[in-house]
């Protein structure tokens, strides 16, 4: 006979009774059930333990099971972002059939979730939504144009582009409307802190943003100074958040950097994006003690890194980068170098092996490195902002251009009288930055203008970097207006209000001039180059002559006396010649239609 419970016991001369009243019991709940679910439900009789006992303990099973079933379907409901719902309570059955309901509902609103993330489903030409056009790019997020901006008069883009002077070279032809406005980028409020101070996207932002939600490789190739970080770090930070909690588990993103100074800049920009998105931001790099990096490395999703040290750290097993689907190469031809070639092949053949989206972004765009850079990416899309659509080396049309032709000895009198006549007065607090090629050079006249009563300090690669960090602090938040540097400062640094660039001696390449020159008139703003040449630099001489012109500029005669012959860069790689690339296909502007 089964055990009862003391609960259950029904006293003999009562069972009759309590049958009858089970009975009704039983009809009562059917009918309740039949109301509720439309499911007729199915009594699991036990004969042995007499209809009391087993509706009490059918009752009590099904309701456990229930809250069981309910429970498991309300954690789905909310883990979808969906709006609890109270599930009426049921027989077996029924709790199945609203396990289903709850789940189908937990679907619809997790779909619902992601498609709010984006744009309203209107494409711009065409109204299809484009297929992530990279085969299995997972950071493909199905990119769909914002309604208003494919509701945009097709003059009012065109105008845009051409205003802009935006090429886009797309051997998919995908043709995407440039995002010319904040309002038509599909992120979440919360990504949006960084733009508050800002009253559009940059072009170079504009014409990558959709490609780059799209899942697509680039080429982005844009002025110093153009926003190039947020370019990128935008739609990283879109697909990560976009990521389920489970899948964001890992090292998603590798941003590579040449300078240690950049990387932390870098660094600092996504933050602002990224903080706010759940989404966390490590850098690495030489010169810091490793056990201090890699403590910082626990629940990164994206490492931006110096080559040299991210490799160590994959090497010896810290870091693994085989979820990194979203791969950036920032000052992508400075990287490309030979000097960073091997890490970077090592780097990037650790990463995800299929799916991986990779992109190259510069102001700079040398022919030697072209073709390399195609080895590592598929059909990349080729952006371009300027009246260079072949991506010719151009400076920023901002900034004034000055070269003086002069000799060796005359060079440190000239840079006092310089120094005196932009600090001085009300700009006495003018940030100016010097140029040297050597770190011998640097600390030279680091300290012969200290001497001359200025208050400066150095940056190079013979200071320790804890002396790095100072000076460059120092020059930034202004309380030393005079920085002395090599080219490690040259890059990317994104240094507010740099009113000069002097340059005492000439880079080793004319691109490295255009990044120097470059750390002025940043963000919109005038800036000023001056540039001592000498003797020793002619062969460089007609490449500064087409900078100059492209920027409409003037040309000292003293210039031109050294002829127009544009030297060839070499590559250790390829040869003392690098292959002329000229024979690349010229951009097409693009036009919607
Ligand atoms: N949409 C925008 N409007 C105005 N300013 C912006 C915008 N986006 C970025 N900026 C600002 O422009 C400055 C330069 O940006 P960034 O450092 O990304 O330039 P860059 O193109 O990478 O330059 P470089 O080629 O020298 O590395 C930064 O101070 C950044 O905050």
């Amino acid at each position: 006979m089964a055990k009862r419970s003391h609960e259950d016991a029904v006293p003999l001369d009562e069972s009759k009774e309590a049958r009858r009243e089970a009975k009704r019991l039983k009809k009562e709940k059917a009918k309740q059930a039949e109301a509720t679910t439309g499911e007729i439900p199915v009594s699991n009789g036990d004969s042995n333990g007499g209809p009391v006992e087993v509706e009490a303990k059918g009752q009590a099973e099904l309701s456990k099971e229930e809250r069981k079933v309910l429970k498991r379907a309300k954690k789905e409901h909310e883990k979808a972002g969906a709006a609890t719902e109270s599930v009426a309570a049921a027989t077996g059955d029924a709790a199945a059939k609203a396990e289903r309901k709850a789940l189908k509902q937990a679907e619809k609103a997790a779909r619902k979730v992601a498609e709010t993330s984006q744009a309203p489903a209107v494409a711009a030409t065409g109204g299809a939504e484009k297929p992530a056009a990279n085969g299995s790019a997972s950071t493909a997020s199905g990119y769909r144009e914002d309604a208003a901006l494919a509701a945009l008069p097709q003059s009012e883009i065109d105008a845009f582009v051409a205003e802009k002077q935006l090429a886009i070279e797309d051997p998919q032809k995908q043709l995407y409307r440039p995002i010319t406005s904040f309002k038509y980028l599909p992120v979440d409020e919360a990504q949006r802190a960084p733009f508050a101070g800002f009253s559009a996207p940059t072009p170079i932002q504009a014409a990558c943003w959709p490609y780059l939600l799209a899942g697509r490789d680039i080429v982005g190739v844009a002025e110093t100074g153009s926003g190039k970080t947020l370019a990128f770090g935008v739609p990283c930070v879109r697909y990560i958040a976009g990521l389920e909690k489970n899948a964001r588990k890992g090292i998603k993103a590798c941003i590579m950097s040449p300078t240690r100074e950049l990387a932390c800049q870098i660094r600092d920009q996504l933050v602002k994006v990224a903080e706010p998105a759940g989404v966390k931001v490590t850098v690495v790099y030489g010169g810091r003690s490793k056990d201090e990096q890699r403590a910082t490395l626990r629940g990164t999703h994206v490492v931006v890194a110096t080559p040299g040290r991210l490799n160590d750290f994959v090497q010896e097993g810290s870091i693994d980068l085989s979820g990194v689907v979203y791969m950036v190469l920032d000052e992508a031809d400075r990287m490309l170098d030979t000097g960073f070639e091997q890490d970077i092949r090592k780097i990037i053949s650790a990463t995800a092996p299929t799916g991986r989206q990779t992109l190259m972004f510069t102001a700079t765009w040398p022919p030697s490195v072209r073709d390399l850079a195609d080895t590592f990416m598929k059909q990349p899309v080729k952006v371009t902002i300027g009246d260079n659509a072949s991506g010719e080396l151009r400076a920023n049309v901002r900034i004034v251009q000055e070269v003086e032709v002069t000799e060796q000895h005359l060079k440190q009198a000239r840079l006092i009288e310089l120094l005196k006549q932009y600090q001085s007065g009300k700009n006495k607090n003018d940030r100016i930055l010097v140029f040297c090629l050597y770190k011998k050079e640097a600390t030279r006249i680091e300290e012969f203008i200290h001497r001359r009563g200025f208050n400066v300090a150095g940056i190079h690669g013979d200071l320790n970097q804890q002396k790095r960090i100072e000076s460059l602090e120092a020059f930034k938040n202004g309380s030393v207006p005079l920085l002395v540097a090599t080219d490690v400062a040259a890059r990317g640094l994104d240094i507010p209000a740099v009113k000069v660039v002097i340059n005492v001696t000439f880079p080793l390449t004319v691109e490295d001039y255009v990044h120097r020159i470059g750390r002025t008139g940043r963000a919109g703003q005038d800036g000023r180059a001056i540039t001592f040449f000498t003797d020793a630099e002619k062969g460089l001489a007609g490449g500064l002559m087409n900078v100059l012109k492209a920027a409409n500029q003037p040309v000292p005669e003293e210039l031109m006396k050294y002829g127009t012959t544009v030297k060839k860069k070499g590559h250790d790689a390829y040869g003392a010649f690098y292959k002329d690339t000229g024979d690349m296909k010229k951009a097409t502007k693009i036009t919607f239609d």
